[in-house]
């Protein structure tokens, strides 16, 4: 038993990594699934499609480097968060299409609970906000939307879960109905303190607490599958987020990482002790070991990478995203054209669900070049809104390094206009499949093949430090219009 595969179920694809004993990718399948927009605003995926190109990922893998059950020491499973799934305890099958964490249809359900005076109290439990961005809303939505869902949940015929739980159910052939402790807490329905569900929570959300999986920590037994050729224990589990944070190995206490693939996620870790954001950040779980929660900060961009596809898909400036980074480099410097790029409303620090995008500064000279690098820019711009935030609600202790990864990070002059944004250095590693090494990482640990974090940490090694090129002065100028152009978005 010399490798360990991972499932990453990301929001656009799902891929197997196979990890070898010292930890370094042995093959890779990857697919692509539908994206659903039944309305503006709404975004679903068909969990039963979602289950399919799983199995087909891992047969892939495992074929294509002629191993078999017997060689995997066990499975890692990382997901895209608060992807909500309901599914019948019987058959299996699920209730609805999942409801993806970019759906926007609980808005005015998420503004009701906040008029009554809720969000204080759900936030001191979750370290969460109102937004639809989070499972709670979306499973309510659910049992009073889809007809029959209530008096069957009342039965307790139907379970809920994030993807990992629905993905652990159906490997395990329904044995086991459970989650770990980092996608219980993107749910809206999970205490962080206490490490329990909130009965307050789901009572006021009307959902019934025996549809909820048991909370696991990311390393530990979650069943076994017997579905490729032999059984294969399920070791780890933990949020891609929350993955790419071990797979950036930001165990310390002040580490952060920031994953742009198609939004941007920035977390810090801030030990064991929750931090309350006076500044409308969330606090999170970033893992759970051994029974005990290490938590984080953490700041969710909504538009990263995606402002480059809407460059190349609904613009038509650049035929692959690859040359977003060449054409912004050709800008004329005396323009400063600006895109708020709310194309889904903006997340941190600012969560308004009904924004929508702007551009500003334009003139007659303005073209791709312009277009390119104001979109790149905004990425950087948006993550320095996280990072300041972050800053301000625990400025003491956090790193002046930021580590990055995803699709995105590949752009070296994205990331060197962050760089610039930030005034600090911007570390890429080697590693790449960081949210993959992280879901690995817990499994090989657990089963005994991996190291502990110390050893792990270690094999962390840098690609490209990039250092900040430009002055103060600049850089807040810059900043400052960046906020003036934010706070007219919202205010159209
Ligand atoms: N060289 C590049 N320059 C700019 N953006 C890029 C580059 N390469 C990839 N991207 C962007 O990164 C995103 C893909 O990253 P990935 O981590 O695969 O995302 P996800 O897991 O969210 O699907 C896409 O939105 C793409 O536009
Ligand atoms: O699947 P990704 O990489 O777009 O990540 C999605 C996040 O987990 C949403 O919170």
């Amino acid at each position: 038993m010399t490798h360990i595969l991972a499932i990453d179920q990301g929001t656009t694809s799902t891929r197997a990594i196979l990890f070898d004993a010292r930890m370094r990718p042995a093959g890779i399948a990857q697919r692509e699934f539908t994206q659903h927009f039944p309305q503006a605003g709404w975004v679903e995926h068909d969990a039963e499609e979602i289950w399919q190109t799983t199995l087909t990922v891992c047969r892939e893998v495992l074929a294509s480097a002629g191993l078999s059950a017997g060689d995997i020491a066990g499975i890692g499973i990382t997901n895209q968060r608060e992807t909500t799934v309901i599914w019948d305890r019987e058959s299996g099958q699920p209730l609805h299409r999942a409801i993806v964490w970019q759906d926007r249809r609980t808005a005015s359900l998420c503004a009701d609970l906040k008029a009554a005076g809720h969000e204080a109290g759900i936030t001191a439990q979750t370290g969460l906000l109102l937004d639809p961005y989070f499972s709670g809303t979306k499973v309510k939505w659910l049992l009073d939307q889809v007809e029959g869902a209530r008096a069957r949940a009342a039965k307790g015929q139907l379970l809920f879960g994030t993807i990992d739980s629905f993905l652990i159910w159906r490997l395990t052939g329904g044995q086991i109905h459970a989650t770990d402790a980092t996608n219980a807490a993107r749910t809206l329905l999970f205490d962080i303190h206490k490490g329990t569900w909130s009965r307050e929570i789901c009572d006021l959300l009307d959902i019934p607490m025996a549809m909820l999986p048991e909370v696991r920590d990311c390393a530990a037994p979650f069943g076994e599958t017997t579905l490729f050729g032999g059984a294969i224990p399920i070791l780890g589990v933990a949020g891609d987020q929350q993955a790419a944070t071990l797979g950036q190995a930001c165990f310390a206490p002040g580490m952060m990482k920031a994953t742009y693939g198609t939004g941007c996620f920035a977390l810090l870790n801030t030990g064991d002790q929750p931090v309350t954001s006076q500044n409308r950040l969330l606090t999170t779980i970033a893992y759970q070991l051994d029974g005990r929660p290490t938590y984080a900060l953490e700041g969710s961009i909504f538009i990263a990478g995606a402002v480059v596809q809407w460059l190349r898909d609904a613009m038509g400036l650049i035929d692959s995203a690859a040359r977003s980074g060449e054409l912004a480099e050709q800008a004329d410097p005396a323009q400063d054209v600006l895109i708020v790029p709310a194309f889904t409303g903006l997340g941190a620090p600012y969560w308004e669900p009904d924004c929508r995008g702007a551009i500003f500064g334009l003139t007659r000279a303005t073209g791709p070049a312009e277009f390119s690098r104001a979109a790149l820019e905004s990425v950087a711009f948006q993550t320095r809104d996280l990072w300041q935030a972050m800053r301000a609600d625990w400025s003491a202790e956090a790193d002046t390094v930021l580590r990055v990864d995803g699709g995105m990070s590949a752009s070296d002059w994205t990331m060197q206009s962050l760089s610039d944004l930030l005034g600090a250095p911007v570390d890429r590693p080697v590693m790449q499949e960081t949210t993959a090494l992280g879901a690995a990482w817990l499994a090989g640990m657990q089963a005994g093949v991996y190291p502990g974090a110390a050893e792990f940490a270690a094999t962390w090694a840098l690609d490209r430090r990039f250092d900040p090129g430009s002055d103060d002065a600049t850089r807040d100028r810059r900043y400052a219009r960046w906020k003036r152009a934010v706070a007219a978005a919202i205010g159209v």
